[in-house]
């Protein structure tokens, strides 16, 4: 299991099947395996484009709910990632398939796509910046898991596995589990875990992982 922090490693415990249906879906193992169909490929990254422009305003939320300088500076790094790092990984491929930025950005946004980015905006905008990185954590902690598993699996989608599982977007996921704990600790002290508010942030995050699963699904029937 991948080491994000303490954070990361409670909820993800908590989440228990749920999690397991979102980093061993079957849109991950026919991708890892090279067998996933193209236009399931393409279908789910048109919508993840979409879906990353809705999670950078998520993380500029984080920055515009924050109190402390740390976190805004690395909400802000991390939205810049997003935008300048992981969007172009969808553009480059998209552009070998004839699909061009303008196409990508006009993606009628599916059912699954909006339930989560809204969900996890609606979090954002209700609740406090606690309630906005449990929501956040399973969209950049799930991928660094699944990247790390399938790194050098090799075959068509080979940039895609080698994206999650590098050296870049691991340091991202380091950096983001520090930032929760962090987070954590400064407002509800080291002890959070044995809070009653600490079964509402494993239920955000319970509740992301399962949006993550329906992804996938919509991904696989292309729906
Ligand atoms: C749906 C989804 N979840 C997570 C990630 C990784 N940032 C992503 N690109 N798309």
């Amino acid at each position: 299991m991948a080491d994000y922090g303490r954070a990361f490693a409670l909820w993800r415990q908590a989440a228990g099947a749920d999690w397991d249906r979102y980093v061993g879906h079957d849109f991950v193992r026919q991708l890892a395996a090279g067998t996933l169909p193209r236009d399931s490929f393409l279908y789910y990254l048109r919508q993840d484009y979409v879906f990353l422009l809705h999670f950078a305003r998520a993380w500029a939320l984080v920055m515009a709910k924050s109190n402390r300088l740390p976190e805004m500076r690395a909400a802000a790094g991390i939205a810049q990632a997003l935008l300048e790092e992981e969007m172009p990984l969808h553009v480059g491929i998209c552009a070998r398939e004839g699909i061009t930025s303008d196409m990508l950005a006009q993606t009628p946004e599916s059912p699954a796509n909006m339930a989560y980015t809204r969900y996890v905006l609606a979090t954002g905008q209700s609740g406090d910046v606690l309630d906005l990185l449990a929501a956040l954590a399973p969209c950049v902690l799930g991928y660094g898991e699944i990247g790390r598993r399938h790194a050098g699996s090799g075959g068509p989608y080979a940039k895609w596995t080698a994206t999650y599982g590098g050296e870049d977007y691991q340091r991202l996921c380091q950096e983001v589990g520090q930032l929760i704990d962090a987070a954590l600790e400064a407002r509800l002290g080291p002890d959070w875990p044995s809070l009653p508010r600490a079964s509402s942030l494993a239920q955000q995050f319970a509740q992301a992982t399962q949006l993550e699963v329906a992804f996938w699904q919509m991904g696989l029937d292309r729906t």
